[in-house]
């Protein structure tokens, strides 16, 4: 089992300048199959228990990756022990097809959408923030907390959990002042920046609340039936996405309000749309196989180094 400190050391360092996951995001959005091969992730619904398995395999032939990731997201009862997001990473050896390492795919998962969503911000945030809100007290949130606050310098950081008495755990273990607020409407009024982080299933952020020319990087509701943001932020805001089919594919907020996705952050990368950050801008994130591939790989690599 790799450490969880491989993962968050290079994640972070990376998410800082022009990255791998940049880079690799940017060539996705070109559709060139002879570059990037990345299905839509397969899931299998277990309804029955509120969960469901996914299967993301991808192919990135410069940089010599050949991988998968497993993963089981359970929306579980709150202060349940077992993780929600339970996963295992698989490299393959491009040539040959033998598996040359299995990696846990927890940390990964945490750390690498962190980072994506860093990116988002960088791209679309307001140029002046000032207050970070993060909905949610989860592993999500942890690692956005972590990696927004270490790339960015805001005057406040706000959280929100549904039991707050498990944002104050969250908030216990830090160093810095965060402020818990009570309700979800105290913690995003005037917020620049909001994390959305949760398990929710119907809408928790209303777009009557927040700032415009607010960036919110939404990371939750990742099935075609699950929501977090309501119906006027989808639609008044601009709307970028990882995957226009993963997105079409997956995303409740979007299949169910029905809003239009504007791009894809690869292809704001790419410089083929623009990163319209004086309006108010959702980054609808899902997931995608190439970043636990990329990810996957420095994990690999640093360990390599030091073993
Ligand atoms: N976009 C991505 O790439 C990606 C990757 C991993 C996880 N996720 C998603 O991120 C979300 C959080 O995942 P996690 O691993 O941090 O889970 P977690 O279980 O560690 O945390 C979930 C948080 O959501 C809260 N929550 C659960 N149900 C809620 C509800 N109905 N209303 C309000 N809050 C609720 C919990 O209180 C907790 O604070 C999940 O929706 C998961 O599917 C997305
Ligand atoms: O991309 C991922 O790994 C996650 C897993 C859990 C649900 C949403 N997407």
């Amino acid at each position: 089992r790799l450490s969880e400190t491989l993962a968050i050391t290079e994640l972070q360092h990376h998410g800082r300048s022009p990255s791998t996951l940049e880079s690799v995001m940017g060539k996705f959005s070109k559709r060139d199959s002879s570059e990037i091969i990345q299905p839509v992730r397969s899931v299998v619904p277990i309804q029955q228990h509120s969960g469901f398995l996914g299967v993301m395999p991808a192919y990135l032939t410069a940089e010599g990756i050949l991988c998968t990731k497993m993963v089981a997201f359970y929306q579980r009862a709150e202060g349940s022990s077992l993780p929600s997001t339970q996963a295992t990473v698989l490299l393959f050896h491009p040539e040959h097809g033998n598996v040359t390492a299995i990696m846990d795919g927890e940390a990964i998962t945490a750390k690498r959408t962190a980072a994506v969503s860093a990116i988002s911000a960088k791209l679309f945030k307001p140029a002046l923030s000032e207050v970070l809100c993060i909905l949610g007290s989860g592993q999500q949130a942890r690692s956005h907390y972590d990696v927004f606050t270490k790339l960015f310098k805001f005057k406040e950081v706000r959280l929100w959990s549904r039991r707050k008495e498990m944002a104050q755990r969250f908030v216990n273990d830090l160093q810095d002042p965060v402020t818990v607020c009570s309700s979800v409407k105290e913690a995003v009024i005037g917020a620049d920046v909001i994390v959305t982080a949760t398990g929710a299933s119907q809408p928790i952020l209303f777009g009557e609340w927040v700032k415009p020319g607010a960036h919110i990087a939404a990371v939750g509701a990742c099935r075609p039936d699950w929501r977090e943001l309501d119906d006027v932020l989808m639609r008044e805001a601009v709307v970028y996405v990882d995957s226009r089919e993963g997105a079409t594919a997956e995303s409740g907020d979007i299949i169910l309000s029905g809003a239009e996705v504007f791009a894809e952050l690869g292809e704001v990368i790419n410089g083929s749309f623009p990163a319209q950050h004086e309006k108010t801008t959702v980054f609808k994130s899902l997931g995608m196989g190439i970043q636990d591939a990329v990810s996957a790989k420095l994990v690999l690599e640093k360990w390599n180094s030091e073993y």
